[in-house]
């Protein structure tokens, strides 16, 4: 794994401070295929490729020895190629699939530990998924599709229509409510979907490749309705995709998964500053960098009285945007953070990271996996 330096805590630590994770993974295996047990920790398949393991054992390992947190109020995009382990990891979040080895705490609590109806009170109220395919009930309406989950949790029939129109106004269906979802449009059956889960104020929402069958502009809306809702409620998402654009959109840190293992971990920063290896930069070669990365990168130290005087932009800036303010400028412009004058950023700095020329060997180091 790479930037992001992860503690191990017990997964019995009650999860009581906002700055405790809402899941830790550690050492999670699934494996599919016969006697499954025997693959986790043993050293004889562990230098096995995905084919290699699949001809020997006929088992896949679909998740292979993965530790992560997903933290509080963050949006973790989990990306990778069809095949790579996606599906199958996040659905062991809530044990729809059951893993193979390792753990899962979630608040805390240990998942594998739960029976039942703790499991159930899991998923219902406090990691609710939202689905490709919708999930939606052709013979109801919009508004009893949405109080759906609610429903079934037993609320009052007055409450529930209540609180399913707050989220329908939420996610922009107003006036649709006794719509039946065939006569919906693609996005707004999956504004549906996702308020059907907002509905039961769920502590983390994970969405399975929510998106993926509605067209770009449809996409990008619903995009747009996801930033949107985090910024406005900071609830913690787990978001599949295997679109790299949607990951760097909407992703605080993206988790890369190759043959169901990390490859790399970390903002969207970072990976396309720092990719971890030959995989990671091909699959990053074409983003626009100067959207990515900020000025914190690509600052050098202030010279002469530089640091005195001139326009001053944040750290966070990104480079595009500091491009504008260095043409401004005339000059330069400070990289400023409290008062504190970082460095200096001028059209040579800039125009590194647009032609990819910024890469810091040592930063490359702490990256690699
Ligand atoms: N029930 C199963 N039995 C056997 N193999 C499975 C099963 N479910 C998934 N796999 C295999 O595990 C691997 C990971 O699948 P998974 O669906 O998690 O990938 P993904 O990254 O989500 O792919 P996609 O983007 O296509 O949905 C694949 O090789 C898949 O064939």
């Amino acid at each position: 794994m790479t930037t992001t330096t992860e503690k191990t805590p017990s997964p019995e630590t009650p999860a009581t401070d906002a700055a405790a994770p809402v899941f830790t993974v550690r050492d999670l295996w699934k494996v599919f295929g016969p006697k499954a047990q025997r693959i986790p920790g043993n050293e004889e398949f562990a230098g096995l490729s995905a084919a290699e393991l699949r001809e020997r054992t006929g088992c896949t390992a679909a998740v292979r020895e993965v530790s992560f947190d997903v933290q509080r109020g963050e949006v973790f995009v989990v990306m990778g190629l069809s095949g790579s382990g996606k599906s199958t990891l996040v659905r062991t979040l809530t044990r729809l699939i059951e893993p193979t080895s390792g753990s899962i705490s979630m608040d805390g609590k240990d998942v594998l530990a739960m029976d039942k109806n703790e499991l159930r009170e899991l998923r219902r109220h406090k990691a609710a998924m939202v689905f490709q395919n919708f999930g939606l009930l052709p013979h109801r309406t919009v508004l009893d599709n949405v109080a759906y989950g609610l429903e079934i949790q037993g609320v009052s029939k007055a409450e529930r229509r209540a609180k399913a129109m707050e989220v329908v106004a939420k996610v922009g269906l107003e006036g649709l409510e006794d719509r039946r979802p065939t006569q919906l449009s693609g996005g707004q059956q999956q504004r549906v979907g996702l308020a059907r889960a907002l509905a039961v104020d769920p502590e983390v929402l994970l969405f399975d490749e929510p998106f993926s069958a509605l067209d770009p502009l449809i996409r990008r809306d619903m995009q747009e309705e996801v930033i949107r809702l985090h910024r406005e409620e900071g609830r913690t998402m787990v978001f599949i995709t295997h679109d790299l654009s949607e990951a760097l959109r909407l992703g605080d840190r993206i988790m890369l998964m190759r043959d169901g293992a990390i490859v790399q971990l970390g903002t969207p920063e970072e990976i396309v500053a720092n990719p971890a290896d030959d995989y990671v930069r091909d699959f990053v070669q074409d983003v626009a960098r100067e959207q990515v990365i900020s000025v914190r990168r690509a600052m050098r130290p202030a010279e002469g009285d530089e640091a005195e005087s001139g326009a001053a932009i944040s750290p966070d800036t990104l480079v595009v945007d500091a491009i504008e303010a260095v043409a401004r400028s005339g000059s330069y412009c400070r990289v400023v953070d409290n008062g504190r004058t970082l460095g200096i950023v001028d059209h040579e700095q800039l125009l590194a990271v647009v032609a990819g020329l910024d890469s810091d060997p040592q930063d490359k180091e702490v990256a690699a996996v």
